[in-house]
C-alpha cells in the first residue's frame, strides 16, 4: 500500500501560523469573529470562536470542505447512493425521521413506504402497551421494559432514556443490559416482575454473542415465572427479522429495520422502540423531529452557517492542523451523563480508521480520542490535566439554558460551564499571580505552578431547555459532524471491520475456556489461557 498524498498541509500551516496570536485576542482584531462563528441551528446555539483559527483560516477550511467534495458526499447520502462502499449499502438514517410523505430510496428503491409503514406500527405498540391494551400472559400490564441489545442496539436508547425519563412517576420503567457480564443482567431486573415486564431483544445482525447470552437469560427468567406463556413477552428488533424469529419471537412482536441503517446511526429506527414505550409516543415522534430539522439544517445551509460541517473542521483543523488527538465532551446536564458514551461509539467506530475509502492507508491523522465526563463532576476529576496538562484538549461544552428542578442549582452549573469555557480561553494573566505571591518566599517556585495559560479552544453548544426535540438535534448534529470529517479524512464513516477480529478470536478462547481442545497461541495468550482455565 501507498501513502497517500493530503491537502490538509495548506490547513496545517495555517493554523500553525494562528497560533502566534492567542485566540481571545482575535476577538479585537476580526469584529466579526463572535457573528461568522457561531450559528444557530434548529433552536441550538453553536460558539465557534474559541477554536483556534483566523477568519482566514477558517475561510481556507471551507474550501478544503469543498475540494473534499463534502456537498456531493451529502447528496449522495441523502440520494441513498450506496456511500458504505465496503459493505455495498445506502446509508439512510435521515430517511427514518423524514416527515409523512418523504420519498427516500436506497439504492434506487424506494423506502419511505417502509418506514411510514413500520413507524405506524410502532407507535401502535407502544401506544397499545401504554394505555394496557397489551399485556403480559397473566393479564398484567407491561410496567416496565427490558432493553436487551449492545454497542448501537443500546447506546442511543440508553442515552435518550436518561436524558428524557420521568422524574417522578413512571407509567413505565426501562432497564438496559447490553455486557455479557452477567452483573448487568441481575441488576436491570432488579425489583422487576416478569408477569409486567416486556423484554425487547434489540440487534440488527441477531448474531451478537452478548445480546443473545442476555436474551436466553431474559427468555429463561421469564419461563421460569410464567411456563411456555413467557415466550410472549418477547419483542425483537432486527435487520435480520427470520433469525430473531427463529430465536422464538412471535412475528407480529418482530420488528425490522434495514441494512442501510448504520447500527451507530439505528436510534431513530425501531431500535427506538423501548423508548417509544416507555416515553411515549409524542416524545419519540419530538424526537425524530428534532433530527429531521437539523437534516434540514445540514441540507440547506450554506457551509459557513452550517453547524455540523463548522464543527467538523474546527476537529480537523485541531487534529490535522494542531495535533490535537483527544477531545473532552462536557454535558453540564446530568442527564446528558451518557452523551460522551454514545459520542464514543459514534465518532471512533466511524472515524477511528488508518485506510482510506479506496484502499490506500492515510497520510494524515483521522479520530481523536473521545472522552468526558457531565460537569460539574469532570471538573472535580480531569480539568487540571485540561487547564495545565502538556497536551492541549479541545473540550465541548454543553449547556442547558432552562433547566428543571431547583433553579439556584441550576443557576450554578451554568456558572461553572460558563467559568471553565472562560477558563480555558482567558487563562489568566503571569503577572498577576506573581503580584499576588509577592511576598510569598517561595514565589518564583510557585508562581509558574499556579499559572494559567489559557488559549485552549472550546465549543459552546447551547440549548434551549433538554426536550425531545433539541436532544434529537443534537444527536444528528453529532451524526452529520461524524459524516463530514469522514468525508474530509477521505475514509468510510459507515463499517467497523475493526471490531471483527477480537470477536473470532473470542469464540475460539471460549471453547478452550470451556474445556475444549488448546488452540496455538502466542506465549502471553497462552499463559493468560492455562490460568484462565483453572
Ligand atoms: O446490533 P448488533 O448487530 O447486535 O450489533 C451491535 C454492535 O456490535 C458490533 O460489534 C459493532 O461494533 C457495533 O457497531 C454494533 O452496533
Amino acid at each position: 500500500m501507498t501513502r497517500k498524498p493530503t491537502d490538509l498541509f495548506a490547513l496545517r500551516a495555517a493554523a500553525q501560523n494562528d497560533t502566534a496570536v492567542r485566540i481571545v485576542e482575535r476577538f479585537a482584531s476580526e469584529p466579526a469573529r463572535l457573528k461568522s462563528m457561531t450559528v444557530e441551528a434548529t433552536g441550538l446555539h453553536i460558539d465557534l470562536s474559541r477554536q483556534p483559527w483566523s477568519m482566514t483560516t477558517l475561510n481556507l477550511a471551507l474550501d478544503l470542505a469543498e475540494a473534499r467534495g463534502v456537498a456531493q458526499a451529502r447528496a449522495a447520502l441523502f440520494d441513498g447512493e450506496t456511500v458504505n462502499r465496503s459493505e455495498g449499502r445506502a446509508v439512510l438514517h435521515p430517511a427514518l425521521r423524514a416527515g409523512e410523505g418523504a420519498a427516500y430510496a436506497a439504492g434506487g428503491g424506494p423506502v419511505s413506504g417502509e418506514v411510514e409503514a413500520m413507524r405506524a406500527r410502532m407507535r401502535a405498540f407502544a401506544q397499545a402497551v401504554r394505555s394496557g391494551e397489551i399485556t403480559g400472559a397473566t393479564g398484567q400490564r407491561f410496567e416496565a421494559v427490558l432493553h436487551i441489545g449492545i454497542g448501537g442496539s443500546d447506546l442511543g436508547p440508553r442515552l435518550v432514556w436518561q436524558a428524557l425519563r420521568p422524574r417522578g412517576e413512571r407509567p413505565v420503567e426501562l432497564r438496559f443490559a447490553a455486557n455479557v457480564d452477567p452483573e448487568e443482567f441481575a441488576e436491570a431486573i432488579r425489583g422487576l416482575d416478569p408477569a409486567s415486564t416486556l423484554v425487547v431483544v434489540v440487534s440488527k445482525t441477531f448474531t451478537t454473542q452478548e445480546t443473545l447470552a442476555n436474551a436466553e437469560l431474559a427468555r429463561g427468567w421469564l419461563r421460569d415465572a410464567l411456563g411456555g406463556d413467557g415466550d410472549a413477552h418477547l419483542c425483537a428488533v432486527s435487520a435480520a427479522p427470520a433469525r430473531a424469529e427463529a430465536f422464538g419471537v412471535r412475528p407480529d412482536r418482530v420488528f425490522a429495520f434495514w441494512d442501510w441503517v448504520g447500527g451507530r446511526f439505528s436510534l431513530w429506527s425501531a431500535v427506538g422502540l423501548s423508548c417509544a414505550v416507555a416515553l411515549g409516543w409524542e416524545a419519540f415522534e419530538a424526537l425524530l423531529a428534532g433530527a429531521e430539522a437539523m437534516d434540514r439544517h445540514f441540507l440547506e445551509a450554506p457551509a459557513g452557517r452550517n453547524a455540523p460541517i463548522l464543527m467538523a473542521l474546527a476537529q480537523v483543523l485541531n487534529v490535522n492542523g494542531l495535533d490535537r488527538h483527544a477531545r473532552a465532551v462536557i454535558p453540564y446536564a446530568q442527564r446528558l451523563e451518557l452523551l460522551p458514551a454514545f459520542l464514543q461509539q459514534l465518532e471512533m467506530e466511524s472515524n477511528g480508521k488508518a485506510v482510506g475509502a479506496d484502499g490506500q492507508v492515510l497520510a494524515h491523522a483521522t479520530c481523536p480520542v473521545v472522552f468526558g465526563e457531565p460537569g460539574t463532576n469532570g471538573q472535580h476529576a480531569f480539568f487540571q490535566l485540561l487547564h495545565q496538562g502538556p497536551q492541549v484538549i479541545p473540550v465541548d461544552f454543553i449547556l442547558v439554558r432552562r433547566g428543571s428542578g431547583e433553579a439556584a442549582s441550576h443557576h450554578k452549573l451554568l456558572a461553572n460551564g460558563v467559568a471553565q469555557a472562560e477558563a480555558l480561553l482567558v487563562g489568566r494573566d503571569p503577572a498577576a499571580v506573581r503580584a499576588e505571591l509577592a511576598d510569598h518566599a517561595e514565589r518564583d517556585v510557585l508562581a509558574p505552578q499556579k499559572d494559567f495559560p489559557g488559549d485552549r479552544p472550546s465549543t459552546v453548544i447551547t440549548l434551549p431547555e433538554l426536550s425531545p426535540r433539541a436532544l434529537g438535534a443534537l444527536i444528528a448534529l453529532y451524526e452529520h459532524k461524524t459524516f463530514v470529517e469522514g468525508v474530509i479524512w477521505g475514509l468510510n464513516s459507515f463499517d467497523q471491520w475493526g471490531v471483527e477480529l477480537g470477536k473470532a478470536l473470542a469464540r475460539g478462547v471460549l471453547s478452550e475456556l470451556e474445556g475444549g481442545q488448546v488452540q496455538p497461541h502466542d506465549p502471553a495468550t497462552a499463559a493468560l489461557i492455562a490460568r484462565l482455565r483453572t
